[in-house]
């Protein structure tokens, strides 16, 4: 059976960002995940998550800055020293809240542009390899043009040959359902084929990107073929709730902590 991780950056908005973990933890959660901690104490985050038994499925590395448009800086060139910096604060909270895996998002960037390609390739190699001491993984999600366009990884068989021609053992690719059904489909043939290096799976319905309980994927197959295919991470629930968080939580009924 899937361990589901409850999104707290687009799930429970009801509730002060704090606060989210306690009602995750009432609705049945027993992971979290979300984009960025940076804006609480990495204590505070630490405490939520004792106090509420939760474990710490993913958080994202910090993205540039996201309120003047920026998507991660990785492909970015010039930004090699920030990216280094932004991997030693993204550490300090992964050992205050125990999380064992970081997603490193790409920027807006031309993927056919060669100094974006290099700088992406270098930034990437040096996360994973300082994840490693640590003995996290590093993720790379593809992420559909129409939800972020110019995103410079948007595509899954480039992220593929990424991590493939790397060989870095801790670099995996977060399987984005929504993503991976708007860029390429075939969802099933690719978790099989892709779950080797697959770190982490995120859901949502699509094309709403809500509940992953309509709409055109069958996720109560995808459910049953991901615990077909062993897989033992999380599975991120990464959806804007269509009516309230709690009221559209049926779905998640047969999976949640009693
Ligand atoms: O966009 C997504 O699907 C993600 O998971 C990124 O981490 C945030 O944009
Ligand atoms: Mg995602």
């Amino acid at each position: 059976m899937p361990v589901f991780a409850a999104n707290l950056t687009m799930m429970f908005n009801e509730w002060p960002f704090l606060d989210r973990f306690d009602a995750a933890a009432e609705a049945g959660f027993t992971a979290v995940e979300y984009l960025f901690p940076y804006e609480a104490p990495p204590e505070a985050i630490a405490e939520r998550l004792a106090r509420n038994k939760l474990e710490q499925a993913l958080f994202n590395l910090p993205p540039g800055d996201w309120a003047a448009g920026e998507r991660g800086i990785a492909a970015l060139p010039g930004r090699f020293e920030e990216l280094k910096a932004d991997v030693e604060r993204a550490l300090d909270y992964a050992a205050a809240t125990g999380v064992k895996r970081l997603h490193l998002m790409a920027g807006l960037a031309d993927p056919s542009d060669p100094e974006a390609a290099d700088c992406y390739r270098r930034a990437v190699a040096y996360a994973a390899e300082r994840l490693a001491e640590k003995g996290l993984d590093l993720l790379l999600e593809p992420i559909n043009g129409r939800n972020m366009p110019s995103y410079f990884l948007n595509d899954f068989g480039a992220a593929e040959r990424l991590i493939a021609d790397l060989g870095l053992a801790n670099l995996k690719l977060q399987f984005d359902i929504y993503h991976r059904q708007i860029i390429h489909g075939d969802v099933t043939m690719a978790l099989r084929r892709l779950m080797p290096v697959t770190g982490h799976i995120q859901i949502a319905s699509v094309p709403s990107r809500q509940e992953p309980d309509g709409e055109e994927l069958n996720y109560p197959y995808l459910f049953a073929e991901i615990d077909r295919l062993g897989y033992a991470g999380f599975v991120g629930c990464e959806y804007s709730p269509s009516r309230g968080t709690l009221e559209g939580l049926a779905w998640f009924k047969p999976f949640a902590r009693s």
